[in-house]
């Protein structure tokens, strides 16, 4: 009996994969996936391909790996500049100089649009149409793809891809650099941030001097929480909010209130308090849907300082622990406690670490990138299970853990904590 080698095995998930997905769209009367700039994005989001896109994701990451072979593998697979274009693409706006309702321009007319040269434009485009960003059918005519086109018609899109290349990028590669500097540093300005930005002050204090800056990062979480796997229906499915009845949220840090809005939408009798620095409430507040003024309102509030709305039923802290690192964690975890009756809940939405092999390498890059960016940003981190127990552990024994969930297809883990004050003293 002959046996299949890895990279036949692979082919075939690839095939049999592709077939279901071809079936499904066939199905819906839509398109094949193409590069096409008409070609409809979120097509491939539909829960019932979930399984067979990630499928042939997959097997697709690791037949190209195998395909490059062990050099190449360390060479040629992550481009180190591949940010570069991208960065001019956004920062210039190159993705949106073509002429109104044109899916085709000219470099010229791209560059005459920008305040770059024709031959500057050039290059950057061609490279980021090695990527498919941006097509040449004819030389020297542009035409949009699926994605430079998605770019062109998604302000918070570029908002997130301005943030990551400014912000994040310039942090990664002085990361290694902070880490030679301060071994071991528990302090939150010991970061690759602060030596590319040379500054003293946490990403937080830093782009709060800006308020194009602090715009853009609460426009960039705005976009990342719709985010596949992210989006806040995960949430509003897998934690029991309508048995709550006429109860009161406090969104800890919660930005321009992209989480209250989902859940005071989805369940009319809660009502949301959304906190966070007086800048970045402001423009929340001014975004506020209007038939929510009644049920979702804006505090602002230092979550390092005792948190003063006392009695809620639920506080809810997303992306909000894993910016820090430990000692800091531990103290936002603290200053709830005088506002917690017993019983109260404190829920942690955020990514739980998976434990070695329980996800395939191609999704495990999404958790271990992010852990990075919490050590390039913030000299912070991305947890596992235990590390959250001993996080609540080493806030309060008040806290008991009481139920760990990850709704299927979410990258986001709810994790509840009850406040049983018995057990504290
Ligand atoms: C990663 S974002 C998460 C935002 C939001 N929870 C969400 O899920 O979209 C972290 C948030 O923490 C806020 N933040 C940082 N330091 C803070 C502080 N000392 N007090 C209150 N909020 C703070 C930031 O302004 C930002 O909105």
């Amino acid at each position: 009996m002959t046996v299949m080698t890895r990279i036949a095995e692979l082919a075939l998930i690839i095939s049999t994969n592709t077939e279901q997905v071809d079936a499904h769209l066939a199905r819906r009367g839509l398109p094949s996936p193409s590069f096409d700039p008409d070609s409809p994005a979120g097509t491939l989001r539909d829960s019932q391909i979930v399984a067979a896109r990630l499928a042939i994701l997959e097997a697709t990451d690791e037949l190209h790996a195998l395909m490059l072979g062990p050099v190449e593998l360390l060479t040629r697979q992550q481009p180190y500049n591949s940010w570069i274009s991208l960065q001019a693409i956004v920062k210039f706006g190159l993705a949106s100089s073509f002429p109104p309702g044109q899916v085709e321009a000219s470099f010229a007319d791209i560059a005459a649009a920008s305040s770059l040269p024709e031959a500057t434009v050039r290059r950057l485009l061609r490279h980021a149409m090695a990527f498919r960003i941006f097509q040449e059918p004819s030389e020297g005519i542009v035409r949009h793809t699926t994605a430079s086109k998605t770019l062109a018609d998604t302000p918070l899109l570029r908002q997130w891809m301005g943030m990551v290349s400014e912000e994040l990028w310039p942090a990664a590669t002085k990361t290694v650099e902070a880490l030679t500097k301060w071994p071991g540093s528990e302090e939150p300005n010991h970061a690759g941030f602060n030596i590319a930005h040379d500054t003293d002050a946490t990403i937080f204090d830093e782009i709060s001097k800006y308020s194009d800056r602090h715009r853009r990062y609460a426009d960039a979480m705005t976009f990342y929480s719709k985010g596949a796997g992210l989006e806040a229906h995960h949430i509003l499915k897998g934690y029991d909010w309508s048995s709550l009845g006429e109860s009161t949220i406090v969104d800890v840090g919660g930005s321009h209130g992209t989480l209250s809005i989902a859940i005071a939408q989805a369940f009319p009798s809660l009502r949301c308090v959304v906190q966070d620095r007086p800048h970045v409430i402001g423009l929340g507040q001014e975004n506020l849907p209007s038939d929510l003024h009644d049920r979702v309102s804006f505090m602002a509030h230092d979550f390092f300082e005792e948190q003063p709305l006392r009695g809620a039923e639920i506080y809810t802290l997303r992306w909000i622990l894993h910016d820090w690192p430990d000692k800091y964690a531990v103290r936002i975890l603290q200053r709830l406690v005088p506002a917690l009756k017993p019983g109260a809940k404190v829920l942690v939405l955020e990514q739980v670490l998976p434990s070695v092999g329980e996800l395939s390498r191609y999704q495990e890059k999404a958790y271990r990138s992010m852990d990075l960016a919490m050590l390039a940003t913030h000299n912070a981190k991305e947890r596992d299970m235990e590390d959250w127990r001993q996080l609540f552990k080493m806030a309060d024994l008040g806290y008991e853990i009481t139920s760990v969930t990850t709704p299927k297809d979410s990258r986001l883990s709810i994790i509840e904590a009850t406040w049983q004050s018995q057990r504290a003293y």
